[in-house]
């Protein structure tokens, strides 16, 4: 079994996969830094011994040795992932595609091997994707299909992935105020549209600047691309801004007179990212 790795500044996701059976973890299991050593634990109690693990690391060189030695000490070594000009069906238009962060190149990924939701309507271009990544940092990429024959299956869709955002995600918004203002508490409050106590507008405001970004997003693929994307949500901040960023753009789709689609959530796209590489690198070792 293959151990899959997301090390993300806040904390280090991780999962497997059955090179065999390609069965997955039930459960993912996610750690702080600070407790990285119940990462040995849960090592330990896998179904059968791992032969290796792959992995992303956006959280630095003293994570990645950490998380290294201790699963050396299961005969596991780790190979990292980092952006690539292509993996898979995907082509990233990065400048230095090796800069762009190897969770969001993963979870790409992830995202271009399911089936893609619009395909039903087999004579249309399926719509652009976008993925909105509320974590440490909030990232929102955006992938567009490119035509390629028989688009009937995920194998056969080619997507590109041509650039996105970053901006301190919801929590770090939150302690950014806090920390560096004397007036400012951690807030925590619900959001509303006119808040009227500091806790609300603080919350409204994140959420606020949170949903616009996405929204921004969503907009500049509709313009460029003239199709209405289908949004994706992952990361540990999406129950902070989930109601701005489905009223907001449900509201949009409304004046528009667009269909409103619902957001998907994607509890671990960067662990099916690697889940799809680790698949397709043992096929290919099992060939040579
Ligand atoms: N138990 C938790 N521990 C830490 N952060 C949590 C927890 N539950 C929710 N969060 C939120 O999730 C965010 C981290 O999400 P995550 O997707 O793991 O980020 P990253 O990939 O940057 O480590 C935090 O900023 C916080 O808002
Ligand atoms: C943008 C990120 C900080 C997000 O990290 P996360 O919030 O998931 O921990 C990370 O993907 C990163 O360090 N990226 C490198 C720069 C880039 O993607 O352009």
């Amino acid at each position: 079994m293959i151990i899959l790795i997301d090390a993300g500044n806040t904390r280090i996701k991780a999962g497997w996969v059955n090179p065999d059976t390609c069965e997955r973890e039930l459960t993912v299991v996610a750690f702080q830094h600070a407790d990285l050593d119940q990462l040995a634990h849960w090592v330990g109690t896998l179904p059968l011994p791992p032969t290796s693990a792959l992995g992303v690391n956006v959280a630095g060189p003293t994570v990645a040795a950490a998380i290294e030695k201790i699963l050396s000490k299961h005969n596991c070594s780790t190979e990292w992932v980092t952006g690539e000009p292509q993996t898979l069906n995907v082509t990233n238009a990065y400048a230095n595609p090796e800069l762009l962060g190897s969770d969001r190149w993963l979870a790409l990924l992830g995202l271009a091997q399911r089936p893609h939701p619009k395909l039903e309507h087999a004579d249309t271009t399926p719509c652009p994707l976008i993925l909105a990544g509320f974590g440490t940092a909030t990232t929102i990429d955006t992938l567009v299909v490119k035509k390629a024959g028989d688009e009937t299956q995920a194998d056969n869709l080619h997507y590109q992935f041509p650039g996105g955002l970053i901006l301190p995600g919801p929590a770090l918004m939150r302690t950014a105020l806090a920390e560096n203002t004397a007036h400012l508490p951690d807030a925590n409050s619900n959001t509303t549209i006119y808040p009227t106590h500091t806790h609300q507008s603080i919350a409204s405001g994140i959420a606020a600047a949170q949903a616009g970004a996405v929204l921004r997003q969503w907009l500049a693929a509709l313009e460029y691309y003239g199709l209405a994307p289908q949004v994706f949500a992952t990361g540990g901040g999406w129950p902070l801004v989930k109601e701005e960023v489905i009223r907001l753009l449900h509201f949009t789709q409304g004046r528009l007179d667009l269909p409103t689609t619902p957001i998907e959530w994607l509890p671990t796209p960067a662990l099916d990212g690697l889940a799809a590489l680790a698949l397709q690198l043992q096929q290919s070792k099992n060939l040579n």
